[in-house]
């Protein structure tokens, strides 16, 4: 068992009671809510003439199916105007607050939260999605719940939680020019498996952590969920702070030091216990691709796709076999062979600024290669609003890139945002699973934003450090 751990701590700090059938009931200190996984919720409430017992520490806003061309109401989608009336009404109804397009705070779940400075180390979080994972950026355990969950949570911020394992991954070293969060993310899941995390909380460790900006922390910590995990944290540390300083719902004045000292006693100890501890080089990690059906088929973009044949029969084996022919790519064939017709920059795991300033800097002075729709959905209203303060907005249009509002699109779909037929995409989101962007027989290429933006603008898959300078550009 881990001692010592944040993991430990945080649990510890919210444990009520151990169940009778041996679970912890766990006092969630913040429950964020979207459109999709909670009308149900507060309809089985209602049906119980219950409360939100803490509304106070309830959020909601919507993400999945808005719409990123026109959202003006009712939107065309009637199935979407019904979830978000619902919504609208759930919130209201109940005393929660909504951040909806009025506030000009909407946008992915898992980045309003930070951005709003509701997720702060130390606390247990819950959301009824599978990437809440993402706040464990900033040393906090964060759960992905489904929606009975989400109800038991409404109804008395607690949850009934099975122990984890505790896994420490530590890199060392620093990573190579080029290579980013994503590729960090889509590395450890190559290693370790998509699911190798099960049972565990993953805690990230080490210098290419110490030194990744809280946008790269969240990158990593919401792909845990894509290798098993049930949770992922880096421990917090002054780069948390000066993130989480100023933000709406920070700790002010005397309170802001007083927060940051207990802050601080969450971190793991030096000479804390793991269950398990993993340790990679950063030099090891190159720009990464993903070419299958699980974010766990992928190569360094050197590296060639590999060969089932080669592989011992069975799960691996059979899968990858089912990759190649939903992909209709080859064994031994280049990632920088494949051509694509979507580009896609957005999404809870890249569609943060700092991932449209790295998009813009390869897209500054280029253009999206013919036949290939471009297009940027940043991840929140306030995003939005930063790069167009940037003039990233300009530099992705005068490119050929369309500029949407803020959502969870293409990432999955919900909305208009659809591949057709067997098109294949590079995006800067967590799934490729077969179906994931819309169309059934659609194909998915899982990569960094650079990545995606190197693709855009040649047409097919493309190390971003190949792209030759553009005259004229600092
Ligand atoms: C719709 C929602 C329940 C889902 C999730 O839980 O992750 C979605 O956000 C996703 O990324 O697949
Ligand atoms: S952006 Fe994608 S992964 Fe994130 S919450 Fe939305 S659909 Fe899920």
């Amino acid at each position: 068992m881990a001692t010592g751990t944040l993991y430990n701590k945080v649990w510890n700090a919210h444990a009520v009671t151990t169940l009778p059938t041996g679970q912890t009931q766990l006092f969630i200190g913040l429950h964020m809510i979207h459109e999709v996984t909670s009308p149900q919720a507060f309809d089985m409430l209602r049906e119980r003439g219950l409360k939100v017992a803490y509304p106070q520490r309830t959020f909601a806003t919507m993400d999945h199916i808005v719409p990123t061309l026109s959202q003006s109401r009712p939107f065309g989608d009637s199935q979407a105007e019904l979830m978000m009336q619902a919504i609208e009404k759930n919130t209201k109804e109940f005393g929660v607050p909504f951040f909806n397009f009025e506030t000009g705070k909407q946008g992915v779940v898992h980045i309003i939260g930070p951005e709003l400075g509701l997720t702060q180390p130390g606390m247990t979080i819950a959301c009824g999605d599978s990437h809440t994972s993402t706040h464990g950026a900033f040393g906090t355990l964060a759960f992905g719940i489904g929606t009975s969950q989400v109800r038991d949570v409404l109804a008395t911020q607690c949850l009934a939680m099975d122990p984890l394992k505790v896994r420490r991954i530590e890199i060392n070293g620093q990573l190579r020019p080029g290579v980013t969060p994503k590729d960090v993310a889509l590395f450890i899941i190559n290693r370790l498996g998509v699911k190798g995390g099960i049972g565990f909380a993953y805690e990230y460790a080490g210098e290419v952590f110490d030194s990744m900006t809280m946008e790269g922390r969240m990158t990593v910590c919401n792909m845990s969920i894509e290798g098993g995990a049930r949770a992922g944290y880096v421990n917090p540390d002054q780069t948390t702070f000066d993130y989480l300083k100023g933000r709406e719902y920070s700790p002010k004045g005397a309170e802001w030091d007083a927060a940051v000292e207990t802050w601080k006693g969450f971190a793991s100890d030096s000479d804390a216990q793991y269950d398990e501890v993993v340790v990679f080089d950063a030099q090891d990690i190159e720009p990464m691709v993903t070419w299958g059906i699980t974010p766990g088929q992928s190569v360094g973009i050197s590296q060639a796709l590999p060969d089932p044949a080669a592989m011992p029969q069975g799960g691996e084996r059979t899968s990858t076999e089912l990759a190649y022919q939903h992909m209709k790519l080859k064994p031994g064939q280049k990632t920088t062979d494949i051509a694509i017709d979507v580009a896609f920059i957005g999404s809870c795991t890249n569609g943060r600024i700092e991932d449209l300033r790295a998009a813009a800097e390869v897209v500054k002075g280029r253009k999206v290669a013919e036949g290939v729709h471009a297009f940027v959905v940043p991840g929140s209203m306030q995003v939005r609003k930063q790069a167009m303060e940037e003039g990233l907005h300009r530099v992705f249009q005068e490119a050929g890139f369309e500029w949407r509002a803020a959502g969870c699109s293409m990432c999955l779909a919900m909305n208009p945002d659809q591949l057709k037929g067997d098109q294949i995409s590079a995006s800067s989101s967590n799934r490729n699973f077969i179906g994931r962007q819309g169309s059934p027989s659609g194909r998915t290429l899982l990569m960094s934003p650079a990545m995606v933006a190197a693709a855009a603008v040649t047409g097919k898959v493309t190390d971003v450090r190949d792209l030759d300078p553009v005259q004229g550009v600092a």
